[in-house]
């Protein structure tokens, strides 16, 4: 087994090392979490899906036709070839079919530099959004199997098993007005969410073993960036002239999702703004992160349920949709593209001016802080303004639980603390950052060139 690891590492140039500092991460470093995931997770998520389809072939030859059973044949099929691929380190290749964002794609995939267009020669992000990428694309050229979600089941369930807190939280919050106080805990509500996509099924979870307040009070030493008064300060003094439109960028279905809503419905009562836009996935993404369709049957969901909050709410956030308090923004690719937030002014420039339109973008979770800041080595203390590379279309808030190694706006010496404590402390999910840069805050332009161009 071991020889063969090293037979792999030797043929595709992995060196034994952690990621340097300030270069792309990517799994040709072996120290590195990014080698993991492309090693071990995710061809292990490629095996999971070709059995469920194969496991699942007749449940899903009911739903989607007879027509469907040799579609679902090709595509597992079409899946095993990606993970073959994937394990040997093939090429990336271009796509041809029916995506509709295959230009966007194509012409990032012929612009990547010599040596970076393999699964472990690329920088990790796009590695990763291209196998997630590739999914899709089976699904999308096939007649009968175009609305298939290969997770779909996997997120109802996240949502199911939340359903309980869920009724907890509204309960608890249905009569406590308007204050800071409620804000700065709606916040860290919103922000701890984002830790039920790789907890969600454990029952040793403590959102669900100690109930969400509690969970707070347990965690609140592990928010190592905190920019809530900021936050805080940014929305009371909104310009009120025009409607004051907040965006929020999704990541996960399920509880997550639900804790935006619930955000997004204070901000509304506290009149801190007049209109939520959620921007959602195009195409399923990462596994559990939110579409369109994952948004309304969210929604039906709520207003079926027994829990008397919940239904509530539910239609309060239904009629929300109805009056364009809650709005689904136009499905756009660029949150679906390899392309850091930096590049989508060149790339996607009518999303990025449609995003000057918002007093604050709320961008959630791990995978959107990647695109926010790239998947770069920066260090721990480096500016958030800096590794944002420009990108200011508005004020902009990060919530996101570290689960990669990619970090940057830490007071010094607070990384190597928690490295003493922890040597793997990015990866545990245990630590939560609330970061903030007002919109025209003076960049450091100077700083980037060095730290872009060392020579
Ligand atoms: O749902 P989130 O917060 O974007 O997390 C997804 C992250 O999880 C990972 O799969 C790591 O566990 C990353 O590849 C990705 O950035």
């Amino acid at each position: 087994m071991s020889c063969i690891v090293c037979e792999f590492d030797s043929k595709n140039g992995i060196l034994n090392t952690k990621t340097p500092r300030h270069s792309l991460v990517s799994a040709r470093y072996k120290q590195s979490f990014a080698y993991f995931v492309l090693r071990y997770r995710l061809p292990q998520n490629l095996a999971e899906i070709i059995l469920n389809l194969t496991e699942n072939m007749n449940a899903l030859v009911g739903q989607y036709g007879e027509e469907s059973r040799s579609e679902i044949a090709k595509v597992v099929y079409r899946v095993s070839q990606l993970k073959c691929r994937l394990e040997r380190n093939g090429p990336f290749h271009q796509f041809s079919g029916a995506e509709l964002d295959k230009d966007l794609w194509n012409e990032f995939l012929l612009n990547l530099d010599e040596g970076q267009s393999t699964f472990f020669g690329s920088c990790f992000l796009y590695a990763e959004c291209y196998v997630f990428r590739r999914l899709v694309c089976y699904l999308e050229n096939t007649e009968t199997l175009k609305t298939f979600d290969y997770y779909a089941n996997k997120k109802q369930k996240s949502l199911i098993a939340f359903l309980g807190t869920i009724e907890i939280i509204l309960f608890g919050i249905r009569t406590v007005g308007t204050s800071d106080d409620v804000l700065r805990f709606l916040l860290r509500l919103n922000l701890w969410g984002n830790q039920c996509d790789i907890s969600a099924d454990t029952e040793k979870y403590t959102v669900k073993r100690k109930g969400p307040f509690e969970h707070l009070r347990a965690y609140e030493k592990n928010i190592i960036i905190d920019s809530t008064s900021s936050i805080i300060n940014s929305l009371k003094t909104a310009d009120h002239s025009n409607p004051v439109l907040v965006d929020f960028i999704c990541d996960n279905s399920g509880y997550e999702l639900v804790l935006d809503f619930i955000l997004a419905h204070y901000l509304l009562e506290a009149k801190l703004a007049d209109k939520i836009r959620f921007h959602l996935k195009a195409i399923p993404w990462f596994v559990t992160d939110a579409t369109a369709t994952d948004f309304h049957w969210t929604l039906q969901q709520l207003r079926k349920q027994n829990g008397r909050c919940t239904q509530e709410f539910a239609k309060i956030w239904l009629l929300n949709l109805n009056e364009g308090k809650f709005e689904v923004a136009e499905p756009d690719y660029f949150w679906t593209s390899p392309y850091e937030f930096y590049r989508m002014r060149d790339v996607r420039p009518d999303l990025y001016k449609k995003l000057t339109e918002a007093h604050m973008i709320i961008i959630k979770g791990d995978c959107n802080y990647r695109k926010l800041i790239g998947d770069f080595r920066w260090d721990a203390s480096e500016s958030f303004i800096t590794c944002l590379r420009g990108f200011q279309p508005a004020n902009i808030c990060s919530l996101r639980i570290v689960k990669t190694e990619i970090i940057c706006g830490m007071s010094p010496g607070k990384n190597e603390d928690l490295i003493k404590k922890n040597n793997e402390w990015m990866l545990s999910g245990e630590y939560g950052t609330i970061q903030f840069i007002e919109n025209n805050y003076c960049s450091c332009s100077e700083t980037l060139r060095d730290i872009m161009n060392p020579n």
